[in-house]
């Protein structure tokens, strides 16, 4: 018997998790940093009942699915694609960014097109987030209330998403 006042939550970090990229972002305005990688970690968690393992999820199946995202992003440039000033087109070889008078080109496959107006760990925690709901949205059901994704930009400066489920 499940008690009406307890909650449940499942944690997940692992070494694994540990994915090294590069960007570049703006902030306070105009200032638009050098590009530079950090070896970002993440963090997951989900919220919900027990299930009849009295599994929130089972922990397997939640790495798996943040790993199977953090691997395409791992040694790749993340770039935005809703910056109002950082815009990146692609040819069929080549992927431009530029910044008023700056400009960066890389290989269409060192390169990962985000949906978000700035590389901001946050940013990349919301997509984190809804990437690993869309892939395990099958498995896990609809009973659980919300998936939480904590990205490390450097050492302990964390951006954190929580989204319903
Ligand atoms: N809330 C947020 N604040 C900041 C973010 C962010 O994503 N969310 N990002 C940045 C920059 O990307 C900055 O490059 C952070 O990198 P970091 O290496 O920590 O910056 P430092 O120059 O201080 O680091 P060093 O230790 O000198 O390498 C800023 N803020």
């Amino acid at each position: 018997m499940q008690s009406s006042t307890a909650t449940f939550r499942v944690d997940v970090t692992k070494e694994q998790f540990v994915f090294s990229a590069a960007h570049f972002i703006t902030f306070a305005g105009d200032i638009c940093e050098r590009i530079h990688g950090h070896n970002y970690g993440v963090r997951v968690a989900v919220e919900g009942p027990l299930d009849e393992n009295r599994y929130v999820v089972d922990f397997i199946a939640l790495r798996d699915a943040v790993l199977a995202e953090t691997s395409q992003w791992d040694h790749h440039i993340l770039l935005p694609t809703k910056h109002k000033e950082i815009l990146v087109s692609s040819d069929d070889k080549e992927t431009t960014a530029r910044f008023r008078d700056r400009r960066w080109v890389f290989p269409n496959e060192d390169c990962i097109l985000l949906p978000v107006i700035n590389t901001t760990a946050e940013e990349l925690a919301r997509v984190l987030a809804e990437q690993v709901r869309e892939r395990t949205g099958d498995a896990f059901g609809n009973a659980l209330s919300w998936i939480e994704v904590a990205v490390d930009e450097n050492h302990g400066q964390w951006g954190v998403c929580r989204l319903p489920w």
